[in-house]
């Protein structure tokens, strides 16, 4: 676990190169334990032999020395005098080998020498006052204790040497003095012959044998080896009379073994490398077994989570899952989705395919199953399957081969998808590709396709197409008034009736909006007309949708095949242009392409192109009508009319391009314009002190439900510093009704900001009474329409009277449009009618000409 918790954040090398260095560590201390022991022990057996040497050494010295003793008992007994020494020295000599001279010296000075041969000179050496021995002669005899002196030069010729014992003797009075010396020399060849010192050297150590001389302290050397002894000697000490002498010896080879001490390191070495090599063995074997480990958890982990991912993978599949053997038995069926099928999934398995799906079913699957088996898979194939609740279900086949493996037969893995929803919203889509989602009537892309079969047909044996194209006339008020479901369920009536009203192989499509287009195979011009008056007159019956009845016009475009054109984009384009100058002739009616029609199309084009540049051009101008109190004939208000002079064209009336400027979104900077206008003309007047209550200014349904009206409202107005209550804005029903919440806070935020309200051309729309009351409008005014046949018509008369009413009972004042005849102006009047306009008050005129109106009023 150590080793483990150590080495495992160490690579292997890393380990390996620590444990040598550990193992190498112990390795040296062990080896030098070793060779402390070793030299211990060998410095042990060297002190021995030196302890051996010495001791012969010292023995034979201090044997020679104690002939001193006899001596000195022969001084003492003879009381200084020693009869017939030369002939007791003479015996005593022999049991003294290596002494070479003994004597006596009183005072110091020898007197007394045997043997006498070899040593004249000795006799008469005063020992004292030598100065060689004197020193330590003097020593001796001051010690009073045997000492030796030497080696020293021998005054009898080489070195030796001597040892002296001082006597005192007592005189009578029992006074000790000193007498003076015996002595004993002996050659220093004999002293150093027993201790056998050559013997030392053979047997390998080198020595030293030295005292310290006790008068200097210095070292005097008295045999030594050669070469002499190493450093660390065993040093031996040689207790001498008086003196210390010391044996030093050390192994010629040294201490210790290079040798051995060299290959104890070459085993350590090798010890270390062989462990530091097996700890990265070991260590590499460790990760080894570690990676293999953690490959196997890896590779365990991956195929886990590869059978969690197909697990998953199946069970997301919506499709159903199966496997059939080669003869087409039902093997295996995945349980997740195995619901989708009529049969249980137990009631499947071990059972052939053709045992269990009906005939056709089963001969598509078959197919698959061999396509998969000569190609490897097969898709797209589709079965249909009763199923007990909802009928049938489809179901798409995919199809792949099994190839056998050692432990299963070859088989095919099927995946049937149930496309029963997607088939239906398929046939959904086919169908809404050539079917009007409203009135499920045939499109455009529908009608196309027939109208091209009808062509080749009529083509074919030179028949007649006629193409007639219906528009609602003025649709739009139904729309803006009652709301878009309305307008699509009268929409859906129609249809219905146009279904009814024509043949049964006639075409009737839906173009969008209010727009039908029929085809009439093998009708000419005359059966076409009478088509049309029959549609004019079966679609303005009038249709009862919730609770209100509704009656619309028509206009119908015809154009004939071939006589209009060949093809039929052309034939569609001509009876489109035909339809508009129904519209144009008055509405509910039809009209016949002509070839003058391409011309109108055209104008209608160049004039938008032409409004585009209008403005910056000052094509524009202001017009003004007066607005006259009925009960005075006062002017009280002006309605401002806007007029287009084009430099080439000439006048071009707004009924004309006004539309075309609300189609193009032009009319939002063409309104600021009036506005803008209107107010500085209206400040001008109120400057000059011409007393108008109001100019009113013509604000269409487009510049209603632009986001910024407020802004430009406020804009204009602060401009041309004309107060807001001098300016009346005249919206029509349909921006009003369309949507009622945001006209209400529209008109809120234009009555707060000052502006007055009025509502143009009433009468004509769809506006509902209840929401008439909420608004903050201050005036209502009668469409013209009702005004012109004032006379003729008892209902205008009736709902111009009721529109009077109805405005005096919500607080509104009332303006009658197009005031032409006298007659008018007094039913008018006579109804409670409080302003009037129209030409019999005056036409609307130029800023020059209306202000001179004003001023011929005011005088
Ligand atoms: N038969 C006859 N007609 C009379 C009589 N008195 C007045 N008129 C005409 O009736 C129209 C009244 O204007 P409107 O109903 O607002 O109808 C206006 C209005 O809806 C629109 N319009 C004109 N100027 C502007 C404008 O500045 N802005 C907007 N948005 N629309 C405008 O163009 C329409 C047509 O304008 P105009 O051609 O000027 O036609 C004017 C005027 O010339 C009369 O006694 N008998």
């Amino acid at each position: 676990m150590l080793q483990h918790l150590s080495f495992s954040c160490l690579s292997p090398l890393h380990a390996g190169v620590l444990a040598f260095v550990g193992t190498a560590w112990c390795c040296g201390a062990l080896i030098w334990h070793l060779e402390q022991q070793d030299l211990a022990q060998q410095r042990h057996q060297v002190s021995g032999l030196a302890s051996d040497h010495a001791r012969s050494l010292q023995r034979g010295i201090e044997s020679a020395l104690s002939a001193n003793n006899v001596l000195v008992a022969l001084v003492r007994q003879g009381q200084g005098e020693v009869q017939g020494f030369e002939a007791i020295g003479g015996q005593l000599l022999p049991f003294y080998p290596g002494i070479v001279a003994m004597g006596l010296a009183p005072n110091g000075v020898v007197q007394k020498v045997v043997p006498a041969q070899g040593n004249e000179a000795l006799l008469g050496f005063d020992q004292l006052n030598d100065p060689a021995q004197g020193a330590e002669a003097a020593l001796a005899r001051d010690s009073g204790q045997l000492t030796l002196a030497g080696p020293l030069p021998l005054v009898q010729g080489g070195v030796g040497v001597v040892g002296r014992h001082p006597v005192y003797l007592s005189d009578e009075r029992g006074q000790r003095h000193f007498w003076g010396f015996t002595h004993v020399t002996i050659r220093i060849a004999d002293v150093l012959a027993a201790a056998n010192f050559p013997q030392l050297v053979e047997r390998g150590y080198q020595y030293r044998l030295s005292r310290v001389l006790p008068h200097t302290g210095q070292t005097q050397e008295i045999s030594v080896s050669s070469p002499p002894p190493g450093s660390r000697p065993v040093v031996h000490g040689l207790s001498l009379p008086n003196g210390q002498w010391s044996l030093a010896v050390t192994p010629t080879q040294g201490w210790g073994s290079p040798v051995r001490l060299v290959g104890r390191g070459l085993l350590g070495l090798l010890m270390s490398l062989l462990i530091g090599h097996l700890v990265r063995l070991l260590l590499q074997l460790k990760a080894h077994e570690r990676d293999l480990e953690s490959l196997v958890h890896a590779r365990t982990a991956e195929i886990f989570s590869t059978q969690q991912q197909l697990q998953a993978t199946v069970d997301a599949i919506p499709d159903m899952l199966l496997e059939l053997d080669d003869h087409g038995r039902f093997l295996q069926i995945d349980h997740a989705h195995a619901n989708a099928l009529a049969l249980p999934a137990a009631k499947l398995l071990g059972r052939y395919l053709w045992e269990v799906l009906p005939e056709e079913s089963s001969k598509t699957l078959v197919a698959a199953l061999e396509e998969a088996r000569q190609q490897g898979c097969s898709t797209g194939q589709q079965i249909c399957l009763p199923m007990p609740e909802q009928g049938q279900s489809w179901f798409e086949l995919s199809v792949a081969r099994k190839a056998a493996t050692s432990d299963s037969a070859p088989g095919y893995v099927l995946l049937a998808r149930d496309i029963t929803q997607q088939r239906a919203a398929l046939e959904k889509i086919e169908h809404l590709a050539h079917f009007d989602h409203l009135t499920g009537l045939p499109n455009r892309a529908l009608l196309a396709q027939r109208a091209a079969q009808m062509i080749d047909r009529q083509r074919s044996h030179n028949g007649n197409l006629a193409v007639l194209f219906l528009d609602l006339d003025h649709f739009k008020n139904v729309n803006d008034s009652l709301g878009h479901r309305m307008g699509d369920a009268l929409l859906v009536t129609l249809a219905q009736r146009l279904q009814t009203l024509a043949r049964e192989q006639d075409t009737v499509s839906r173009l969008g909006g209010d727009e039908f287009l029929l085809l009439l195979p093998d009708t000419e011009a005359e059966a076409a007309a009478r088509m049309a008056t029959h549609l004019l007159r079966g679609l303005s019956e009038p249709c009862q949708l919730e609770g209100h009845e509704l009656s619309t016009t028509l206009s119908i475009g015809i154009s004939i095949f071939p006589k209009d054109g060949e093809h039929f984009d052309t034939l569609y384009q001509r009876a489109d242009a035909a339809m508009y100058r129904a519209k144009r002739s008055g509405r509910n009616r039809y009209s016949f392409f002509t070839a003058d029609l391409e011309a109108s199309s055209a104008r209608a084009l160049m004039l938008e192109n032409a409004l585009h540049r209008a403005l910056e051009r000052q094509q524009f101008a202001l017009h003004y009508q007066a607005q006259v109190a009925l009960q005075t004939g006062q002017i009280v208000g002006a309605e401002a009319l806007l007029r287009w002079q084009h430099p080439e064209w000439g006048p071009i009336s707004p009924a004309e391009f006004i539309p075309i400027a609300e189609n193009s979104g032009m009319i939002i900077a063409i309104g600021e314009w009036v506005l803008a206008t209107a107010a500085r003309d209206a400040k001008r007047w109120l400057d000059q002190g011409i007393g108008l209550r109001t100019v009113s200014v013509n604000l269409s349904a487009v510049q209603f439900r632009h986001p910024q009206l407020l802004e430009m409202v406020s804009r204009c107005l602060d401009e041309a510093q004309l107060p807001g209550h001098r300016l009346e804005l005249e919206l029509t029903e349909g921006a009003a009704v369309d949507d009622p919440a945001s006209a209400l806070d529209v008109m809120t935020q234009l009555h707060e900001r000052g502006a007055h309200l009025s509502m143009d051309d009433f009468g004509t729309g769809y506006s509902s009474l209840n929401q008439l009351k909420r608004f903050p409008l201050g005036k209502l005014k009668i469409d013209q329409s009702f005004v012109r046949d004032v006379h003729e018509d008892a209902n205008d008369r009736a709902i111009i009277s009721a529109i009077i009413h109805m405005a005096q009972a919500l607080g509104m004042r009332t303006t009658a449009e197009g005031v032409e005849t006298e007659a008018q102006r007094a039913f008018l009047l006579e109804q409670g009618c409080d302003e009037g306009q129209g030409y019999l008050f005056s036409r609307p005129l130029p800023v020059a000409a209306f202000e001179a109106l004003l001023h011929q009023q005011q005088s």
